[in-house]
């Protein structure tokens, strides 16, 4: 394994059950989904020594359908970050460009499967973290539709806004995985049968089914809002993708998406949010680290949490100053107001179209470094990704090409359950 990259915390194998679907294929788990037996860290001081009691369903979907887990990746703590240099285990390093960050915050799993180190990894997306790695490091990433795939066993982040999902190096391959872990779970309540839900249309023989590229009759909207800001040489790259979609029968359409402007301010004060309360369980009596302290329980549970760092210290004082008595109308409450706008802006749009383009990023991969230095840059760079996320709606990104010798993702966005087409569309976009 290249180790220079370090994309993995913990090497460990879990086989699979011989045959299935997946047998001889390796995967990758990011280090937030557990794991029985093996530790789980989430990237944080804070659950160094944790070993889950069982594992993530997924984790049993893929065991169970022949694939064997070659370890734990790195990841941004606890998910909170754009290039996996959060993480308490060291910055995971771009394939393409050692000097740059793989994006984030599954940028151990995207990093794994572009150099080889894995056929196929699990990420989690809660504003863009499959899909931004995907796009840094040259590869496919699917975030599927809110409750498509069961989070059990997932360390939450933000649960209005998360789905795990699949990181290959195709569409096939990743279309194929996801096949395998969505659908119901008793253990989550979330999960819904897509066959169950009208106009989803699952395709017979599963997603990757649905990867053959035909894209006759199809209508594309390229929401301007999007693109606006982006780096010329990202948008270059992307309208050169979007085109072979024309080539090959689309129809693409120009349209807009007014509320997207206000989607990352929406989605940060509803992350952090959320945030503040899942962390508050790391207390130092029911999971992890614990301080050593000598005080009473008040003192003691503010030292064993300086055991976090400080991107996830920044976003819980953000999220508790958001949530408190006072603040609540100012912050919250018009941030879901902003987010059920987002929602409508997308209904909307797929009255007209079938899937929704874009840059998967409106930036090429940072150098190491400059992430940390400038929080709020790095915020800013979730513009594309995050209103997905708020709509709880199916996305891909897909390679589009490279600008300067660098990956450039284009994502496709789908309506609800619309699975099958965001993957039709990338497939057609891969074989071009
Ligand atoms: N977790 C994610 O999907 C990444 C996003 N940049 C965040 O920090 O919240």
């Amino acid at each position: 394994m290249a180790a220079d990259l370090n994309a993995f915390i913990t090497e460990e194998t879990i086989e699979g059950d011989g045959e299935g679907p997946l047998a001889d294929t390796t995967v990758a788990v990011k280090d937030n989904i557990s794991t029985a037996g093996v530790r789980t860290t989430c990237g944080s001081e804070m659950l160094a020594d944790y070993v889950p009691p069982y594992s993530a369903t997924v984790v049993e979907r893929l065991t169970d359908a022949g694939a064997t887990v070659v370890g734990k990746t790195n990841m941004d703590e606890f998910g909170m970050g754009t290039t996996t240099e959060t993480s308490a285990f060291g910055p995971t390093r771009n394939p393409a460009d050692p000097e740059r960050v793989p994006g984030g915050s599954s940028g151990g799993s995207a990093a794994a499967v572009a150099a080889g180190e894995a056929d196929v990894a699990l990420g989690s997306d809660t504003g863009g973290s499959v899909r931004c790695p995907a796009a840094f490091c040259g590869v496919v990433g699917i975030k599927p539709t809110y409750g498509l795939v069961s989070r059990y066993g997932l360390v939450a982040y933000a649960n209005s806004l998360e789905q795990i999902g699949p990181i290959a190096g195709t569409v096939e391959e990743a279309a194929e995985a996801l096949s395998v872990i969505a659908g119901p779970d008793p253990n989550d309540g979330t999960t819904r049968d897509p066959a169950a839900v009208e106009g989803a249309g699952v395709p017979q023989g599963g997603y990757a089914a649905a990867a053959d590229g035909d894209v006759d009759g199809l209508t594309v909207g390229v929401p301007t809002e999007l693109f606006e800001g982006a780096d010329e040489r990202v948008v270059e790259t992307v309208e050169d993708a979007i085109a072979c979609l024309e080539d090959r029968g689309a129809e693409t359409v120009e349209i807009s998406l007014p509320s997207v402007e206000h989607a990352v301010q929406a989605y940060y004060v509803i992350a952090t949010g959320e945030a503040s309360s899942n962390l508050a369980r790391f207390d130092g009596v029911r999971y992890g680290h614990r301080a050593d302290s000598d005080g009473n329980w008040n003192e003691s549970f503010a030292e064993t949490r300086e055991a976090f760092g400080a991107e996830v210290k920044r976003r819980i004082l953000l999220g508790t100053y958001a949530l408190s008595a006072g603040y609540h109308d100012k912050y919250y409450e018009k941030a879901q107001d902003a987010r059920e706008w987002v929602r409508r802006d997308f209904e909307d749009a797929f009255d007209d179209v079938d899937v929704i383009a874009s840059p998967t990023m409106p930036v090429l991969p940072f150098e190491l470094g400059e992430g940390l230095e400038d929080p709020l840059r790095m915020y800013l760079a979730d513009a594309n990704t995050t209103p997905v996320n708020l709509a709880n709606l199916p996305a891909i990104s897909v390679p589009a090409g490279e600008a300067d010798g660098l990956p450039v993702g284009l994502q496709l966005v789908g309506p609800k359950f619309g699975e099958a087409t965001v993957i039709r569309a990338a497939s057609a976009v891969e074989d071009r």
